[in-house]
């Protein structure tokens, strides 16, 4: 050891600099020789100390034991070796710290009569011994020596040196931790003086007798010496620093088992605290050496919240596990060396204990404030408080600006719908309804019109709205006959170019830009289209689910654009529109009044288009920055290339897609999987509002030759206004009628599909069952066609069957919150289809999954998911599932 003097003030300062080191805590064991006891009865020495290191268990092997037979240890001390040995290679380190201002703690840890006390003893006095002779040679320090003792006896701190056996309480102090209340405290005067005190504490301390130890300690002793020590020439002076620290001799009682030492009675009892405090202790250091990680149980007991530094904390620790090398004890002795190994891997976090003067104090700051700020200067220029400040300015610039364009953009979305209202209106007042109207007025659909009165605007001033101020061309197709005239229009936008192939019957153009509606609305955007929908109010996130009818209508309405021609006056207003277009007279055409002629109604409404349409753009691009803020996520807007061209898309506002029978031509298909990226949850991303009269697009209900009309004419609203009881009774009633007529609909299809059918091969891969998300496979869901397939499937009796099974969810669910009366879900289709099936089935499972949860407010667009052909749900091969789907699927929703 050095002089403590103003080099080791030099070097706790650079240790502080460097922050406090963790050690582990140094571990040994000591075997003692066989006793007198044991060597009359024979035992056998069963462990020896092969090296410095390591004891082995000699009868491990005669024993087939399952315990290791060999453990190894900072240091293992022989039966031969003495205390002072001990003491040396095994705790004066550690202890004599304590004169450099480090706490220490020396444990002993063994089963009774293994030696603890007998080491411990010695330890404490080898130990006080050389700190005595460390203070006769360090005379430029001056040490001040205190003594203090105590005993953890069934769980009751009690004073060694004091007279009164009242126990004394613990304190948790936010600078010391634990302190014992009320201990005493001994300057001690000499060594001589801390001998007679050491013989008080050996008398006070309870000892009893056991089987195994005439005088086996039954408690827990912690004898402590605080030395402070501080150098004479800065005694009295204001800047003077004081080391102070303490050293620990703990004697902790045996660690046997009650049964083993034969307690019985009052000793028992000891027994029971004593191994309480003790399986406590084991707890800790178990805990400890495991990391410092949860909830060290430090508190558990008095011993070890003394303890707690000396385990854990700020201390230098060793401990010396005692055991006997008896074979009667090997059990015991097992015990200690697992404890051993634990405590082998704990460490601490040991600091130099500086008391200082306030003007040290002072000046110790300062010079730790002049480093930090050297290392705050070392970071850089950008991060001294004017950049700080500057960078904040910037910000709050930033933030204003972005105040504004927000403010703009809402302006710019508030005019664009009042815009767009009016163009509504007038196109509404000059088309005639046509076969929506037939559509409405078919028999099999009358009960499914339950919503054209849930018209609502403001779903189109959204994001597709741009498509409106696309080519100045719209075609009103349909006519919802109870709603207002603007709620009644659909709009097939048209991009530019694309008038002709539009009168040439080519539709390429319109499902090209239909898939660009689609692209890069990858799947995952499924989230953020629901981030986006729970943003808006709550009535915009029903619209905004009904958005997924959409995705089917744009099938239905681009099928449509091939499939039903346009009307003679129809054409006549295209070709007009384009020529007033091309020859650039809609501003002429603004200033005539709208109610003087109703073609030119059109055109004067298309005249707003460039404005509406250079806005609406603009907020495409400004909202798709809003809701996309982060450049690197997939954005949920097309690119603007991909923007023009998906005018395309048709602009519909519907209140559901109640009825809705789709067919997919392969014409169709074949050109829509030219464009290979159609995700569709994107397309509801960006389409925050609702869209009424879907159903209107149902006069795309053409197969082929087979292009039905229907009608929901004389059907009521039945949000708001039917009981949902009644909607149910009125609704199952219609479901019966209709389903005679469904299904020599079905049969014509089913013909149609059959011949499909003969063409394809059955993927054997994909017809294992899949699990769906309820962890049912499609085959438990019982509605797998496949499994049919192989013999002539009733396709009647089965969409019978799953009508029936829906309607039967149905009614079991609370449905006032949906705007729903009831549905079908009609499969027609290849039977070999299986995946194509089986997407449908799972969805089945996940509106089964929906139903039973009572979710039905947050999922009352369910009818889109399973509209939808490339749902995102559980559809994985969208290429693959588009094949299927050509010319053989028919789904009918109500
Ligand atoms: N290494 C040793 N060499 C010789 N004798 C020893 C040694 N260790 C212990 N002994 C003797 O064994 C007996 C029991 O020792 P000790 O009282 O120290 O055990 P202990 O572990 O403290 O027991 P307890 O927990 O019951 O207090 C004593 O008589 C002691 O002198």
């Amino acid at each position: 050891m050095g002089a403590i003097g103003r080099e080791e003030l030099m070097g706790w300062e650079k240790t502080q600099e460097k922050g406090a080191q963790e050690e582990k805590i140094f571990v040994s064991v000591r075997l003692r020789p066989l006793n007198a006891k044991e060597i009359a009865r024979h035992d056998m020495s069963d462990w020896e100390c092969i090296n410095d290191n390591t004891i082995i268990c000699r009868n491990n092997l005669a024993e087939r034991s399952m315990y290791p037979a060999a453990y190894t240890f900072d240091r293992v001390f022989r039966c031969d070796c003495s205390t002072k040995e001990v003491y040396e290679l095994g705790a004066k380190e550690v202890a004599l710290s304590v004169v450099s201002g480090i706490n220490s703690s020396i444990f002993a840890y063994g089963q009774t009569s293994s030696g603890k006390t007998y080491t411990m003893s010695g330890i404490t006095e080898y130990t006080v011994a050389d700190i005595y002779d460390y203070i006769h040679r360090h005379g430029e320090r001056e040490f001040v020596l205190k003594f203090s003792a105590m005993e953890i006896y069934n769980e009751a701190v009690r004073d060694l040196l004091g007279f009164d056996s009242t126990p004394l309480r613990l304190l948790d102090d936010p600078e010391r931790g634990t302190v014992v209340e009320r201990l005493t405290e001994e300057t001690l005067r000499d060594w001589s003086h801390l001998q007679e005190l050491l013989c008080i504490c050996e008398a006070q301390r309870q000892i009893g007798e056991t089987s195994l130890n005439e005088t086996s300690s039954r408690s827990h002793q912690i004898l402590r010496l605080t030395i402070e020590s501080s150098a004479r020439e800065f005694l009295g002076k204001d800047n003077s620093s004081t080391l102070a620290a303490s050293v620990d001799f703990v004697d902790l009682a045996g660690s046997e088992r009650a049964s083993q030492a034969l307690s019985a009675g009052a000793r028992l009892k000891e027994g029971c605290h004593i191994n309480r405090s003790l399986l406590t202790l084991g707890t800790v250091i178990r805990k400890l050496s495991k990391g410092r990680t949860g909830h060290i149980p430090f508190r558990d007991s008095k011993l070890t919240r003394i303890l707690q530094p000396s385990l854990g904390g700020n201390a230098r620790t060793a401990i010396i596990c005692t055991m006997s090398p008896a074979r009667s004890h090997v059990e015991q002795s097992r015990n200690t060396l697992l404890f051993a190994s634990c405590a082998n891997k704990v460490a601490t976090n040991a600091q130099v204990n500086v008391v200082m003067s306030d003007k040290a104090l002072v000046k110790h700051l300062q010079k730790e404030l002049a480093r930090l700020e050297s290392e705050l200067r070392s970071t850089g220029p950008t991060s001294t408080p004017d950049n700080y400040a500057a960078l904040l300015r910037e910000k709050d610039l930033q933030i204003e600006k972005m105040e504004k364009e927000i403010n703009e953009l809402t302006q710019q979305r508030d005019l664009a719908q009042s815009q767009l209202e009016r163009f509504l209106q007038v196109v509404g007042d000059s088309q005639t309804p046509r076969r929506w109207d037939s559509f409405n007025n078919h028999p099999k659909f009358q009960a499914c019109n339950a919503w054209e009165d849930e018209s609502d605007l403001s779903g189109l001033v959204y994001p597709q709205s741009s498509d409106v101020g696309g080519t100045g061309f719209n075609i009103s197709q349909y006519s919802d006959r109870n709603s207002g005239i603007s709620s009644n229009n659909h709009f097939l936008q048209l991009p530019k170019n694309s008038e002709d192939h539009l009168l040439n019957g080519d539709t390429s153009s319109q499902l090209s830009i239909s898939s660009h509606q689609f692209d890069g609305l990858g799947p995952g955007s499924c989230q953020n289209w629901e981030e986006v929908a729970q943003v808006t109010d709550e009535d915009n996130e029903d619209l905004c689910k009904e958005v997924r009818c959409i995705e089917m209508e744009e099938s239905s309405t681009d099928r449509n654009v091939e499939s039903n021609a346009l009307s003679p006056e129809e054409n006549d207003k295209l070709l007009a529109l384009t020529e007033n277009r091309n020859r650039g007279t809609t501003e002429e055409l603004i200033s005539t009044p709208l109610e003087t002629d109703k073609d030119l109604k059109h055109t004067s409404t298309i005249s707003s288009y460039d404005a509406l349409e250079q806005k609406l753009q603009d907020m495409q691009k400004t909202i798709a920055c809003l809701v996309n803020p982060y450049p690197d996520e997939p954005s949920p807007w097309p690119p603007e290339a991909e923007l023009s061209s998906s005018r395309g898309m048709k602009l519909t506002r519907s209140q559901s897609c109640r009825a809705t029978l789709m067919t997919s031509s392969s014409s169709w298909f074949g050109k829509q999987e030219q464009n290979q990226n159609t995700p569709q949850s994107g397309f509801e991303k960006v389409f925050p509002g609702r869209l009424d009269g879907f159903q209107k697009n149902l006069s795309a209900l053409n197969y082929g030759s087979n292009t039905e009309s229907l009608s929901g004419k004389d059907s009521q609203n039945s949000e708001g206004s039917a009981s949902t009881n009644e909607l149910k009774a009125d609704n199952v009633k219609t479901s019966v009628e209709d389903v005679t007529s469904i299904q020599s609909f079905v049969e014509e299809l089913k013909e149609m599909a059959k011949l499909q059918y003969d063409n394809q091969a059955i993927d054997g891969q994909e017809t294992e069952p899949k699990a769906d998300k309820s962890g049912k496979t499609v085959k438990d869901v019982g509605l797998d066609p496949v499994e049919n397939s192989s013999e002539s499937p009733s396709w009647p009796l089965e969409f019978e069957r799953q009508r029936k099974e829906i309607i039967e969810l149905w009614n079991t669910c609370n449905v006032s919150l949906v705007h729903r009366t009831y549905f079908f879900l009609l499969f027609i289709g290849d039977p070999a289809d299986s995946i194509y099936m089986k997407v449908e089935l799972r969805r089945l499972s996940f509106l089964r999954d929906i139903f039973s949860s009572g979710n039905l407010a947050k999922h009352s667009m369910v009818d889109g998911c399973i509209l939808s052909p490339a749902s995102r749900y559980e559809v994985r091969n969208l290429t693959r599932l588009k094949n299927m789907i050509q010319g053989l699927t028919v789904i009918l929703w109500f």
